[in-house]
């Protein structure tokens, strides 16, 4: 294990009337501080003393005792994962990873214009492909690992998972770092070099890139889909259940559906049911309130609700047009 060069284990702290081992420490960390104590690889960092230590993922690794604490001038002989890298972290840098481990720039990511680049890192400088944070500060950010999570990403790349998680099973978030990014981290341990995982990497963002657009019209498909405002209370509540609740509820029958997903009545498809007291209101294709009569023609396709058709207008206690604009209510 590389051990930093201002640490040993004294300033690690111990958990109160705790012995190691126990399942019932205090805190998740404190259990983890004796979880970890060597690491199969070398884990370095250069520390620019930017972040507030009691959130700072290097620091902590450096409590662990985990991480070696780089000078400026000092350069590293593994994959040093930097935003100063060129091509990005591959399976290809297995070998490298393996023999001479991985190191971070443990720095602010909004003061990246104060650090030497040229004084740190090494001859294999990489940066990550896309990847989202799990981390506390980040959540959900994509780029913007923080550094126990670059270490992992790495490790996960190149092959070895078990180093990542080993890494991430120290913070309470950690694991959750390889489940939100499991199926990417897949992609790219299929990949060979630099490249490879690039063109991976802009693939899936052009996926992803597809999938919003798919969505941002599929919502507005749901918008011109919900048609009059005004409609029955009903059905908006039921609308608000999941979606089993709703098959069930059109398996039983209770309310049928147009193609549009407009409510067409029962009373629609049966004459005798027609001659019912209890009148449901009904709709149009365009999700507009018509009258019992007129959900008839429309089922039949015969003719479609009409403004000029005054009986019918009449019988209806309410009236809206095509864009679901009241005009007549009674
Ligand atoms: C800017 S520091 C921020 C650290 C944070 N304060 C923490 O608690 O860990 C994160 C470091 O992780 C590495 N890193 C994170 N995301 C990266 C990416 N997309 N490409 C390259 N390096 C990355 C770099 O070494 C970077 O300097």
């Amino acid at each position: 294990m590389a051990k930093g060069k201002n640490k040993g284990t004294s300033d690690t702290p111990r958990p109160s009337g705790h012995t190691g081992g126990s399942k019932h420490s205090r805190r998740s960390e404190t259990k983890q501080y004796t979880k970890t104590t060597s690491f199969p690889t070398k884990l370095a960092m250069w520390d620019f003393d930017h972040c507030d230590p009691k959130r700072c993922s290097g620091k902590k690794l450096e409590r662990l005792g985990l991480i070696k604490n780089m000078r400026v001038g000092q350069k590293f002989q593994g994959i040093v994962v930097s935003p100063n890298g060129k091509g990005v972290v591959c399976p290809n840098d297995l070998e490298i990873v393996v023999s001479n481990g991985a190191a971070v720039v443990e720095c602010s990511w909004a003061r990246l214009d104060e650090v030497p680049f040229n004084k740190i890192g090494g001859k294999h400088e990489r940066l990550l492909p896309y990847l989202v944070a799990a981390n506390q500060v980040n959540y959900g950010r994509p780029w913007k690992l923080n550094c126990v999570e670059a270490l992992a990403a790495c490790f996960a790349i190149v092959g070895k998972m078990e180093w990542a998680e080993q890494l991430l099973s120290n913070f309470s978030w950690g694991l959750a770092f390889l489940e939100i990014n499991k199926e990417l981290l897949e992609v790219y341990q299929a990949c060979t070099d630099s490249e490879s995982v690039t063109k991976a990497q802009n693939e899936w963002m052009d996926k992803l890139q597809r999938e919003v657009q798919e969505r941002k019209e599929h919502d507005g498909e749901d918008l011109w889909m919900q048609g009059n405002a005004n409609r029955h209370a009903v059905d908006e509540s039921e609308e608000d259940d999941s979606e089993e609740e709703e098959e069930e509820e059109e398996e039983e029958e209770e309310v049928e559906y147009d193609n549009l997903g407009n409510i067409i009545s029962k009373h629609s498809h049966s004459h005798e049911e027609d001659e019912s007291e209890d009148e449901e209101p009904q709709y149009d294709s365009l999700g507009n309130l018509i009258s019992k009569h007129d959900a008839e023609e429309v089922e039949e396709g015969s003719e479609e609700y009409s403004d000029e058709d005054e009986d019918e207008e009449e019988e209806a206690e309410e009236l809206y047009d095509k864009l679901g604009n009241l005009i007549i209510s009674n």
